[in-house]
């Protein structure tokens, strides 16, 4: 069965209304995205919907997670196409803010990101974290839902948000989800869009080199440093001429390891021609035969 979404342009009118549901006995599950949907973002509307009655996703391409020069302006706007796609969940209830409302004209405050921001995306993107801690905890505000649902694929976010939440009482349950792949392994993200065949082949390199160290990982290689560097050498293979990073870290502080001795996560984050590209893996350490 499917049916159009109810679409809220104000955030005031949908807290109340999720306020009321609420009250009427109703958990709601609140999947914030950026828009341009695709699998991955509808596998977090479905995993809402097993745990929850009611689901709540926000479309709002956030201006402060974005520094000059970077996609802000040409970011995917496809919101027609969104709402078609979500019209397959039901009941969905979709937020489409204007800037000013979630940025009250004169407003200055922001939140600051935990110190897990600090690493890895936060080296090259520094004001990303405190962009996307603000939007978040703002959208938790308009949408009060009982527990938010957010993707692996990106882990570093989830981490921030979760500390963030830790941090600032915040009463919501933050749900990780699996990342969701294309049948040959790439990552599904908006920005895959962007990419030219040749180059969506060169980007490919990206989870095949991460799937290829997770296995020698959960095979018993335990040196980091090694890992590392074939992952480079695989994606320079391929032809991507810039790497952001390459890390093994521990999955709960984001911290390097040189020494694998528990379960880590592999993170790439790396450029395909403009487009920027992340991805990671789990790998749990091996149990010993
Ligand atoms: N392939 C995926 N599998 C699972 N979750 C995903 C996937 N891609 C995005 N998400 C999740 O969807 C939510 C919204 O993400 P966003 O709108 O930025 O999409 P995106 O495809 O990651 O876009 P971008 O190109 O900006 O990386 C986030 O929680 C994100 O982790
Ligand atoms: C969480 C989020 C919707 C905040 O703008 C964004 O960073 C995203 O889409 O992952
Ligand atoms: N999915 C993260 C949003 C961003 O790159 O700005």
């Amino acid at each position: 069965m499917t049916s159009q979404p109810r679409v809220f342009y104000d955030p005031a009118q949908l807290r109340a209304e999720i306020r009321q549901a609420q009250a009427d006995g109703k958990r709601v599950g609140l999947v914030p995205t950026m828009g341009a949907l695709h699998p991955g973002h509808l596998s977090l509307v479905a995993q809402s919907q097993k745990s929850c009655d009611l689901t709540v996703v926000t479309i709002f391409v956030n201006p402060s997670q974005f520094a000059p020069g970077e996609d802000f302006a040409k970011y995917p706007r496809t919101l027609d196409a969104d709402l078609q796609l979500l019209s397959e969940f039901d009941p969905v209830w979709v937020l489409v803010p204007e800037v000013d409302a979630m940025y009250p004209p004169g407003s200055t405050t922001v939140v600051k990101a935990p110190e897990i921001a600090l690493p890895l995306e936060g080296t090259f993107r520094p004001i990303h974290f405190d962009g996307v801690a603000t939007i978040v905890l703002k959208l938790f505000q308009v949408a009060p839902a009982d527990a938010a649902f957010f993707g692996q694929k990106d882990f570093q976010q989830v981490r921030v948000i979760e500390e963030m939440v830790r941090d600032l009482l915040v009463p919501i349950e933050i749900v990780r989800c699996p990342i969701i792949r294309e049948a040959d392994g790439l990552a599904m993200s908006s920005r895959n869009r962007y990419l030219s065949p040749e180059e969506r082949e060169i980007a490919l390199s990206i989870s095949r080199s991460l799937h290829e160290a997770a296995q020698q990982i959960a095979g018993g290689e335990a040196d980091a440093q090694l890992m590392r560097g074939k992952i480079e050498q695989a994606l320079h293979e391929a032809g991507i001429g810039e790497i952001d990073y390459v890390s093994i870290a521990c999955p709960r502080t984001l911290k390097s390891v040189e020494t694998i001795e528990g379960d880590v996560v592999i993170l790439v984050a790396a450029r395909v021609g403009t487009t920027r590209l992340i991805d990671n893996v789990l790998v749990p350490f091996p149990v010993s035969q």
